[in-house]
């Protein structure tokens, strides 16, 4: 099937209402017309996912999310299923007022939901309550119709977006309804694509309800969805000496294993040589465990002059600690011109000494490492993660890779993508040094900050999700090994 034009960009729930309204006033195409295209698009794909379904359950808010609703139900009774809507209480307006009378018109019948009222039996659910027009988290009747579709086996296809989940950020305000599959219309929300989103969103098919691409010109997207990509093949003539020299600085006594992970990744993402700059006491440790790593015993800035002036991509942070060692080192590594990948502590230490980078330089927070570096609660770094990584980019002119469910990396002349790869066995730990080393390896092998940051989280992502074929539970940072130089060669996982 060939790919949908704009499936890789996201857009902001604005965008999208600009997106309408240019429909309907520039191309003369009326809203209802826009709303059966969405009612049929969504219908297809009912039938498409649940073919043998006889009877279905939709359920409709009081906007034009609903309207869609009714539309696809009376499409359902046309094509002989059984239909049974609920309608939460509220008035129904324009276009969504249109489609419901058209459903009753064929004969439709509306109950309002209340209390009273339960999930009928029926092959699946519609959920059409709210789409981009939501402003809280759904309440009363509302919530309560959620957590009852939660609750019920029967498969859920969300219209547009699932209720409860905001179209901009992927938050969750409160209960949201986990579809099966979800129908988008005219074009993706950046919000289905990060935070929250992966919980609820199901399988995501968009379908830009066959309009003419003239309506997106000129429309640039808030972001994008990255695309799988791997490294160019290896000249036939490289020496180790051609891809690069990645420093991992960090170790501090007794803490062996995070920049070790660091190391290692860096080796086995293509880096021509690796060095790692650590405590004395580690040296023995890293010795044994990977041999491939050159690791010095730094203990202090002195030490690790000669280091730098041989390395071209520094990666400092993994287990740095914050004490008077690490930061000396922290100091001179962001005193030196080399590009550099700031994790870890390394970021602890950027939020207690704020810089503006002059060389290349990548920042990988997760959420808690974020909010000390915006100085914002958690709390409201997840809820506009998009706001936050630009704000991250832009303070500390980097690249900043915002980690967490839906990964978001920002370059600070504003542009963001969205990583659609990943899964919840990767939040152990280690994963972060991991990410850290193929960065900086991504670096060192020719990559600016923006693609070997980009690429970087992309191959990550991918390792993960080929390595979790035995189990979310168990997934090993040093899993991602295999499948990384798989992918980094531009091999299947
Ligand atoms: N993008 C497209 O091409 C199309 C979009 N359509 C559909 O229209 C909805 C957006 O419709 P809208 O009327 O703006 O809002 P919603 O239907 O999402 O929300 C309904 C209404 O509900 C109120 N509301 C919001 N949150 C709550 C809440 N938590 N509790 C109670 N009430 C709430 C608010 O007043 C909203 O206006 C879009 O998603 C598409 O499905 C077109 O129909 C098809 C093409
Ligand atoms: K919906």
């Amino acid at each position: 099937m060939k790919p949908m034009p704009h499936s890789h960009d996201l857009y902001t729930v604005a965008q999208v209402r600009a997106l309408d309204r240019r429909a309907i006033d520039a191309l003369g195409i009326p809203g209802f017309e826009l709303m059966r295209r969405a009612a049929a698009a969504a219908f297809a794909s009912l039938r498409r996912h649940w073919p043998d379904a006889m009877r279905i359950g939709v359920y409709c808010g009081p906007g034009n999310n609903g309207g869609d609703g009714y539309l696809l139900a009376a499409m359902a009774r046309d094509a002989g299923l059984g239909v049974v809507l609920f309608a939460l209480p509220g008035d129904l307006h324009g276009d969504a007022a249109l489609a419901r009378d058209a459903y009753r018109q064929g004969g439709g019948l509306v109950h309002d939901w209340d209390d009273a009222a339960f999930l009928v039996d029926v092959d699946v659910h519609v959920d059409a309550l709210y789409g981009t027009g939501l402003s809280r988290a759904p309440s009363g009747c509302a919530e309560r119709l959620v957590v009852a579709l939660n609750a019920s086996k029967t498969p859920v296809l969300a219209m547009d977006v699932p209720s409860g989940l905001n179209a901009d950020t992927g938050a969750c305000p409160g209960q949201a309804v986990m579809a099966d599959v979800t129908t988008s219309f005219i074009a993706a929300k950046r919000g289905l694509f990060t935070a929250q989103a992966a919980g609820y969103v199901g399988k995501i098919e968009l379908h830009t309800l066959s309009l003419p691409e003239s309506l997106w010109e000129g429309s640039a997207p808030d972001a994008t969805l990255m695309q799988p990509e791997s490294l160019p093949r290896r000249s036939r003539v490289a020496h180790k000496g051609s891809n690069g020299h990645v420093l991992a600085i960090g170790g501090e006594a007794g803490f062996a294993g995070a920049i070790r992970l660091c190391g290692e990744a860096a080796l086995r993402a293509g880096a021509g040589l690796v060095s790692v700059a650590t405590r004395e006491s580690n040296i023995v440790a890293l010795n044994a465990a990977r041999p491939e790593l050159m690791a010095h015993a730094v203990e202090g800035p002195q030490a690790l002059a000669p280091l730098l002036d041989r390395a071209t991509v520094l990666a400092v942070g993994p287990g740095l600690g914050k004490g008077a060692w690490g930061h000396a080192l922290w100091l001179t590594a962001l005193d030196s011109a080399q590009a550099l990948v700031l994790d870890a502590d390394g970021l602890n230490l950027l939020a207690d000494e704020p810089h503006e980078f002059q060389q290349p330089a990548v920042l990988t927070p997760h959420p808690g490492e974020a909010s000390r570096l915006l100085g914002m609660p958690v709390a409201d770094i997840e809820a506009d993660r998009f706001a936050a990584v630009r704000a991250l980019a832009a303070k500390y002119r980097a690249v900043a890779v915002l980690k967490g469910a839906g990964s978001l990396v920002a370059h600070h002349d504003g542009r963001v993508v969205a990583c659609p790869w990943g899964n919840p066995g990767m939040a152990s730990g280690g994963m972060g040094d991991v990410l850290t080393g193929v960065i900086a390896a991504l670096l060192a092998q020719g990559g600016d900050a923006w693609h070997a940051a980009c690429l970087g989280v992309a191959l990550h992502a991918r390792a993960g999700d080929a390595a979790v074929g035995d189990g979310e539970r168990g997934l090993l940072a040093s899993d991602l090994f295999v499948p990384l130089r798989r992918l980094i060669n531009g091999r299947e996982a």
